[in-house]
């Protein structure tokens, strides 16, 4: 065939570009990247942007793939995406379809599936794929259904994962979308987010139960300390890599871990990032009882069942009772905590941990 005959016409490439735009199913990363090279270079020709500094990861990867292309002739870099597109097709076919199980929205959440049933509210994280690892707008949803069941008919609220984890912590990729004030309004904005996040927990007025179906990390095993009670299949471990992260504790724990588990134990989990194992969690007070998996769901939703029976309004007024002398001393230390946390955010060895585990370089 005649190479001019292959050649993407313009219309094509529009073509191209609306399809992109109907995806739904992420292509992922690398392949955007791909994509936005290729626009560029059909459109712009050659990079002629500054290259950006080296913590701003997105802008930084962006320019890599534009600069990687050289002198890519305008027209070979048109019929490169509409081709690239065209293989992308199997995606935009499904991408209507909601499978199980993965992180399509099931009950208006799209990082959540939230239900009530038998008195009980049960917030599930739903971004299995992704370990739960909790993105932005993960922590948006939870603190909306935190919110919406802290008012409505159950007696008690429950998390838990969907999946083989319970979470996986904080999603690293909340760090790389840099806004136009820089990496400082970046962490701003995390401390800002933290500091709510966290707070929804120390004043939520129901029982909280925590049903950890598998391992925990980070952010998912410091707010542990603020619920009421967790159960915990011999699956489960708990692990807050801080240190190994650049980053320092959150989640109140840098007060409650303490409390909890002597000052020692919790030196060797928020400060070496020693993991736990349930029946160590269990030992060290951080959990309530361990199940066997195999019994896990059974055993636990049974007494869930049973607890959402006893009478309301005690509940709410006994929790209160036991939160009350500690909720200025939580919101002061949650305070402190996200506002250490945002310095760090800054630091080279945060960032470079970061960078580490985007680029695959590293894992816990
Ligand atoms: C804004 C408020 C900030 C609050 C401060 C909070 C701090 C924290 O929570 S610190 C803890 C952060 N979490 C981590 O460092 C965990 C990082 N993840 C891992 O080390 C591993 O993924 C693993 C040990 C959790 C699981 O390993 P493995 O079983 O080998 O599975 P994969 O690594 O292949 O994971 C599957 C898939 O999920 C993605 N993913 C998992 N966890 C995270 C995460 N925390 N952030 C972003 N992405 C995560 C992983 O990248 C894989 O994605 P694909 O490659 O696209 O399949």
């Amino acid at each position: 065939m005649n190479r001019t005959a292959m050649r993407a016409s313009q219309k094509d490439f529009e073509n191209s570009i609306n399809q992109v735009k109907l995806l739904k199913k992420d292509p992922g990363n690398e392949v955007k990247l791909k994509l936005y090279a290729l626009y560029k270079q059909a459109t712009e020709g050659p990079c002629n942007m500054p290259k950006p500094g080296v913590f701003d990861l997105i802008n930084k990867a962006k320019w890599d793939a534009w600069n990687a292309l050289g002198s890519l002739p305008k027209e070979a870099a048109r019929q490169n995406y509409v081709d690239l597109v065209s293989s992308l097709s199997p995606s935009l076919e499904s991408s209507s379809q909601v499978e199980p199980g993965t992180d399509r929205k099931s009950t208006g959440f799209e990082t959540l599936v939230v239900t009530s049933e038998d008195g009980i509210t049960k917030i599930m994280f739903n971004r299995p794929k992704k370990k739960n690892a909790i993105n932005t707008e993960m922590y948006h949803e939870i603190m909306r259904a935190l919110k919406a069941a802290s008012k409505d008919d159950s007696i008690i609220t429950v998390l838990t994962g969907n999946g083989d984890y319970y979470s996986s912590g904080n999603d690293l990729t909340n760090f790389t979308d840099i806004p136009p004030g820089g990496v400082e309004e970046k962490a701003k904005n995390n401390a800002v987010l933290l500091r709510e996040f966290v707070g929804c927990f120390i004043d939520f007025p129901k029982p909280l139960i925590a049903v950890v179906n598998g391992p925990a990390v980070g952010i998912s095993v410091t707010l542990l300390g603020l619920f009421d009670a967790v159960y915990a299949s011999d699956r489960a471990t708990f692990h807050t890599p801080f240190s190994h992260l650049g980053q320092s504790p959150e989640g109140c724990s840098s007060y409650t871990f303490p409390k909890i588990m002597s000052p020692a134990k919790a030196t060797e989990m928020l400060i070496f990032g020693k993991k736990l194992t349930a029946g160590e969690a269990c030992a060290q007070g951080l959990v309530t009882e361990v199940f066997p998996d195999s019994t896990f769901q059974k055993e636990v939703w049974t007494r869930l069942k049973a607890f959402a029976k006893l009478p309301p309004n005690v509940l709410r007024i006994s929790k209160e009772v036991i939160r009350k002398r500690e909720r200025e001393k939580l919101h002061a230390v949650n305070a402190e905590e996200c506002n250490v946390l945002q310095g760090r955010w800054l630091s080279d060895e945060c960032t470079n941990a970061v960078v580490n585990f985007l680029s695959r370089k590293s894992k816990l």
